[in-house]
């Protein structure tokens, strides 16, 4: 592999994917893509998704759109799903999870009720996220993390970090 590291963070909403990848991207210097704001931007949607209470994004048309900064390579991206980029594309995949009494209150801060906060709530119990992660990349790229605090965020930071100084010398 030549190009430099690609790293996924993936969780239910609300569990901290981008508080977590804005700040590594800001301590490591490498780019940062935050998928959802990626599809408003643009545009790139394809439908409703009426459990979920969300758009649901155009996937040929984001990838298309990510395809060359994935290339190059130093790449965080952030998104509520991955089973549908290429595997290629990821060297390490983070599933961030969170407790579920803390989950509820930082989706009900974010003005999620009714089936929608019912929904995420579901999906975080079930662990769906880290499911479609297994399911999609090697297991050993895989990290299940917990991030119930800002000390739970400096360590996986710290780990990240660690593990791209490992990766790029
Ligand atoms: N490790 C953490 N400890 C406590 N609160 C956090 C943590 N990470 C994120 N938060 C808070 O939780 C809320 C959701 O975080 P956010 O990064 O937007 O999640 P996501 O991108 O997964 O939807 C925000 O209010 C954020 O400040």
């Amino acid at each position: 592999m030549n190009r430099k590291p690609n790293i996924m963070i993936t969780g239910t909403p609300g569990t901290g994917k981008s508080t977590l990848g804005r700040e590594l991207a800001d301590r490591t210097g490498l780019k940062y893509i935050n998928v959802g704001e990626l599809a408003k931007e643009n545009n790139f949607f394809d439908g409703f998704d009426q459990d979920l209470v969300c758009p649901v994004i155009d996937e040929d048309r984001v990838i298309d759109e990510m395809e060359e900064d994935m290339n190059d390579g130093g790449v965080v991206v952030d998104y509520h799903g991955c089973d549908f980029f290429p595997k290629r594309w990821f060297d390490l995949v983070i599933v961030l999870r969170t407790d579920n009494t803390k989950l509820y209150e930082r989706l009900e801060k974010r003005g999620y009720k009714g089936k929608k906060l019912r929904e995420n709530i579901e999906c975080e119990i079930f662990g769906t996220l880290l499911e479609e992660a297994q399911e999609a990349y090697d297991r050993q790229i895989v990290q299940e993390v917990k991030n119930d605090t800002p000390d739970d965020m400096e360590d996986n930071l710290t780990k990240i970090q660690n593990w791209l100084e490992q990766r790029i010398c």
